[in-house]
């Protein structure tokens, strides 16, 4: 059965004056997906957000939310919830309070709803105080629970961990899981730490200034960053024969400068040294790789390729 697509973007280009902030973007995001969107600071992470979210309008190219173009049907968004930069709370009104505001101008008050979702959200006892004395990710947890209000199939977040300490990043994490899988919201979210979006992420779009750099499952990222083991010889078409036919090595790759990695037999590194010290071939350095994903990340938004 065909996946149902929530997101389809072709082409999306945002110029402001002569800067292009997005170039040519295109993705898909399926139902049930949680998708990352990384990239460094300037990459182009909210201009996405916001074409998608109708906070600002595309230069070129469109898209499609729900099989839908957004001109073609004006309700497309009341499937859509939205926390980009500040959430526009109220700071002297309690949390209640700022969601009742945003219900009652939504046209859809309603007291048990908002109870509900303070509850999900982790705020059920947070009663009178302020939001101007909420900590950082209560906020972004109220944030995300008055994101909630219109019942979203699909939750756009930019940055929502950005300047929490490791328990409020904790609460976030917990809190998306729980959206994304009890309650089967599909999710788009930006950030620029590629290890946290990694603790909840299917997909993963890279974006570098503008640019599109790479889109890809978990499974593939994981995949990318795996161990494998990394030889330096003085002659790699020579060490390849070996490799193949002597120890029977098929998954690996040639890097410059004679450098080779091994992707499989790697747990074997006495063996494949053996064979190619047989087979004359100059063994300077052995050592066994596993990529971070930080390490993948900073090579892909570097000017370096990752193999
Ligand atoms: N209204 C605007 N006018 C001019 N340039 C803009 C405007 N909005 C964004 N930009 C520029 O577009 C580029 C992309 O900005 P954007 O905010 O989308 O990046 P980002 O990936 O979200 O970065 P960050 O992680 O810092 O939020 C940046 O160089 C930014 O300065």
């Amino acid at each position: 059965m065909m996946a149902e697509n929530i997101l389809e973007v072709y082409e999306l280009t945002k110029m402001y004056n002569h800067f292009t902030a997005l170039d040519h973007i295109s993705i898909t995001i399926e139902k049930g997906a949680v998708y990352g969107l990384i990239g460094q600071n300037g990459a182009g992470k909210s201009t996405l957000m916001k074409l998608i979210s109708d906070l600002a309008h595309p230069s070129s190219g469109s898209f499609k939310l729900f099989g839908h173009a957004p001109n073609d049907d004006p309700y497309v968004y009341r499937r859509v919830g939205v926390l980009i930069e500040n959430s526009g709370l109220y700071p002297s009104l309690n949390a209640f309070d700022n969601m009742k505001m945003k219900s009652l101008a939504m046209g859809c008050f309603n007291r048990a709803k908002i109870l509900n979702l303070l509850a999900l959200c982790g705020l059920k006892d947070c009663g009178s105080k302020l939001t101007k004395n909420f900590s950082m990710g209560m906020k972004q947890r109220l944030g995300i629970a008055m994101a909630l209000l219109n019942d979203p199939e699909f939750l756009i977040l930019d940055e929502p961990t950005n300047g929490l300490d490791p328990q409020g990043i904790l609460e976030i994490r917990n809190l998306l899981i729980k959206l994304n899988r009890e309650q089967g919201l599909t999710l788009l979210i930006s950030s620029h730490i590629l290890e946290e979006l990694s603790k909840i992420a299917t997909h993963y779009a890279i974006i570098k200034n503008g640019r599109l750099v790479e889109c890809l499952t978990s499974d593939e990222l994981f995949e990318k960053c795996k161990d494998c083991l990394e030889i330096h010889v003085d002659d790699s078409s020579k060490a390849v024969l070996c490799l193949e036919q002597q120890c029977g090595v098929i998954n690996y790759n040639v890097l410059a400068k004679n450098v080779i990695h091994i992707y499989d037999h790697y747990d074997k590194p006495e063996i494949i040294v053996k064979e190619l010290v047989m087979r004359d071939v100059l063994v300077y350095n052995i050592t066994m790789n596993k990529l971070s994903l930080e390490d993948y990340y900073l090579k892909k938004c570097g000017d370096e390729d990752v193999d």
